[in-house]
């Protein structure tokens, strides 16, 4: 809806209200329309404003109306009827002018803005482009190369980015409805042929050909098959080059591909999988909204490795008192070194103070005796980690949250040696700490609903996007990675080289395959696991025997490379060697092409030709099969949770939705299907056995992902 008002006599005042973002529903586009011809045909109206409700201008179309039967005025004549009107209409831009809600803006002849307010055009990351006029006007208005970079990029800017760009004539600190009010009133009754966007020529470029060149193969290369970020060039291309009428009808060409299709679906899917992960329930049924996070002023980090360093600078960012406690004398020098150039260089980088006296640095555990919240980030070994919980439930203030950041061990062992094991819950972090997005927030069965509902919130206060997980053996994100390198290796044993399954994966849309991941992430850790777990035996018998442990098909060959010192990029040899260790170009490894000849012969192994959809479908659907199984565990609350998961901590491709969607955009029965027929070709391989919630779901008829939830519902009621 939009209120009307009139203001100081002759201001028309039209106030959009749709809480929380007033974005452009159906009924508020009519609101629009009706204020603006009410406004201009009132004749003691000289001059409108246009704002929000509540400080935020508008957040763009109502995201929601995507996929349902549009209905209401269209944006693109609303916005030309703001335009062409023969008195001044002015934007009072506070909190957010984004997407349509930017696109009205440029339609109206000024645009003032509070100095907190953020403007953008993210369509992009929605799979869309501006197709409101943006992409047409905003050139117009700042030149090519800066609309091209706001367009493909979709990032937000500041108001003050936002006048020195151009996009808005004035901003102020103080009520920008008043100040918008009162320029309305100074410029009533001026002349608008100036101020009509839609008019300008598009400023020229000495080359555009090359301009466009250049900026369409850097969108192939950082979009990795997403369509909108080459779209979003196309059009503005016609700005650049075509009239305005004949570019607004490219634009709505563009548009008219994007809208309907599978990867704008991924997108949006993607944005309120973001927002959903946030209304997080445990298998107990607490929730979000009935438990409340307790106050976490100053925190501890146990253990200043890779991982601690990053997890006290991402605290310190955020204005946390930080306790770092490294009991090795020489390491806590080092590490109080890293961390202060990560604090610099990050400050530096934001144009703030680093927050050097945030971190008290200490070699004595007792001295986190006062902290609300210890993080452990001691090196990944159950003995070590539960020596560690033990003394800090002896040293720490009743009431502090003991939480670990490992990658996968239980929870419930640590709880079990502390005397609150209600207090406990997993903060796992993935590196870089104080970068990565993800956190994935592990609760035990003995974690009260207040630890997780404080660690979630502290993941929020330190820019996370945290996900509640319940516990088991590598939680989500390394569960269901599991079966995905088992895949990977047994591929290579039946005939794929790393280079092919690596290129399927990446034309997929990762930005690294498997083995160029796992040689970045170093071999030697799960070399470590595996010997652990019993898997890795010196036997050196070969044949089928050699590779069967502990009941199921199992390939060494991961075992072997580590055996040869070839731990990946850290020693310069892995799946594939390097200039030197610590490079980061991988190139093809003729020892690995012999390794793998002389390996397959050894154990009798025919080599076959592999395309690269096997590669895909036996990588990712047994990723995803894992996936089932863990909503059909209780782990995670609803296939949100997972999709999350990849997109943030594993760079699962943002446009294929994550893996649950992918799955129900390829079709439950189609997975399964092939799930089936890889099982019965290797029977020995039980994470290609559908699971129990596949095929209930596609006995359901393969619901769409929203009604998941009912069918895993009744699932565990009947178990
Ligand atoms: C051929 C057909 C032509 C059709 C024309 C289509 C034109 C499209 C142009 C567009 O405008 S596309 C939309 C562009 N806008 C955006 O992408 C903005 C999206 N929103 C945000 O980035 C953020 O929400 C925010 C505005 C920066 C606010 O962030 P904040 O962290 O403060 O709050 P959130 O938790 O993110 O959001 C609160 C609440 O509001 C919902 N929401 C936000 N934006 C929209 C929106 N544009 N449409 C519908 N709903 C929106 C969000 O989902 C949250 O709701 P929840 O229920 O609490 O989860």
């Amino acid at each position: 809806m939009a209120q009307y008002t009139r203001v100081s006599g002759s201001v028309g005042l039209i106030t959009l209200q749709n809480p929380p973002v007033n974005a452009l529903s159906a009924a508020v586009r009519q609101g629009i329309v009706n204020t603006v011809q009410r406004a201009l045909s009132e004749p003691e109206v000289k001059s409108v404003v246009i704002c929000g409700q509540k400080g935020a201008f508008c957040g763009g179309a109502d995201i929601k109306e995507f996929g349902t039967n549009m209905s209401g005025p269209p944006l693109v004549p609303m916005i030309h009827a703001i335009e062409s009107a023969v008195k001044p209409v002015v934007a009072a831009i506070e909190g957010v002018a984004l997407g349509g809600g930017l696109e009205l803006a440029l339609g109206c002849h000024y645009r003032i803005a509070h100095s907190k307010a953020r403007l953008g055009l993210p369509e992009v990351t929605l799979g869309l482009l501006p197709a409101a006029g943006g992409t047409q006007r905003l050139p117009r208005l700042i030149g090519v190369p800066a609309a091209l970079d706001l367009i493909t990029t979709g990032r937000h800017v500041t108001a003050t980015e936002a006048l020195q760009l151009g996009i808005v004539d004035q901003i102020t600190d103080h009520n920008t409805v008043d100040v918008a009010v009162k320029f309305a009133l100074s410029v009533a009754g001026q002349s608008l042929d100036s101020r009509r966007i839609s008019s300008y020529p598009c400023p020229r470029h000495s080359d555009f050909d090359a301009l466009f060149e250049a900026a369409m193969q850097k969108v192939h290369q950082s979009a990795r098959g997403a369509i909108a970020p080459v779209a979003c060039v196309q059009a503005v291309r016609a700005a650049a080059t075509l009239p305005y009428s004949q570019g607004m009808e490219r634009e709505k060409e563009l548009m008219a591909t994007l809208f309907t299709s599978g990867q704008a679906r991924a997108l949006q899917y993607c944005f309120f999988a973001q927002r959903a992960v946030g209304r997080w329930s445990m298998s107990s049924g607490a929730r979000w909204d009935t438990s409340k996070p307790r106050p976490v002023h100053k925190a501890a980090v146990i253990g200043l490795g890779t991982m601690g360093r990053g997890i006290a600078v991402a605290l310190a960012q955020a204005g946390l008192s930080v306790v770092a406690v490294e009991t090795q004398e020489k390491q806590l020098i080092e590490a109080k070194q890293a961390v202060t150039g990560m604090l610099e260089r990050g400050a530096k980088r934001r144009g703030v103070t680093p927050a050097l006296d945030k971190i008290t640095y200490s070699p004595n555990i007792q001295n986190v005796a006062d902290v609300d919240l210890i993080i452990e980030a001691v090196f990944e070994d159950m003995a070590l980690k539960e020596k560690v919980f033990k003394q800090l439930s002896a040293v720490c203030k009743p009431g502090t949250f003991l939480c670990t950041n490992t990658s996968g061990l239980d929870i419930n062992r640590l709880a079990s040696q502390t005397c609150n094991p209600e207090l406990v819950v997993g903060m796992h972090f993935f590196a870089p700490a104080h970068v990565m997005k993800l956190l994935e927030v592990v609760y035990g069965p003995r974690s009260s609903p207040h630890a997780v509902a404080t660690a979630m919130h502290l993941g929020k206060k330190i820019g996370k996007v945290s996900v509640a997980v319940g516990n088991c053996r590598g939680f989500v994100g390394n569960r269901m990675l599991k079966p995905y390198l088992e895949q990977a290796l047994f591929l290579l044993e039946e005939g794929a080289t790393p280079e092919q399954v690596d290129q399927a994966l990446e034309e997929f849309g990762f930005a690294m395959g498997v083995f160029r991941m796992s040689d970045l992430s170093g071999l030697d850790v799960g070399w470590r696991v595996r010997k652990a777990d019993g898997l890795v035996t010196s036997d050196a018998t070969t044949g089928q025997q050699a590779r069967i442990r502990q009941g199921h098909r199992y390939s060494p060959l991961g075992d072997l490379l580590c055996e040869q010192g070839r731990f990946g990029q850290k020693t310069g040899r892995g799946w594939y060697q390097y200039d030197k260790p610590g490079s980061r170009v991988a190139k093809p490894d003729p020892w690995l092409q012999n390794f793998l000849e002389e390996y397959r012969a050894r154990h009798g192994l025919v080599v076959r030709r592999i395309d690269h959809q096997e590669v895909l479908e036996r990588c990712l659907y047994s990723l995803i099969n894992e996936g089932f199984r863990i909503l059909e565990d209780g782990i995670a609350a609803g296939p949100e949770d997972i999709d999350v998961i990849y997109m943030f901590g594993y760079s699962w491709p943002r446009h294929r939705g994550g893996p649950m969607f992918y799955a129900s955009m390829v079709g439950l029965a189609r997975v399964l299907e092939r799930l089936e027929y890889y099982h019965q070709a290797h029977p020995d391989v039980p994470s290609l056995h559908p699971s129990t919630l596949l095929r209930k779901l596609v006995a359901n008829g393969s619901p769409p992902i929203h009604k998941w939830r009912e069918v895993i519902k009744k699932l565990h009621s009947q178990l």
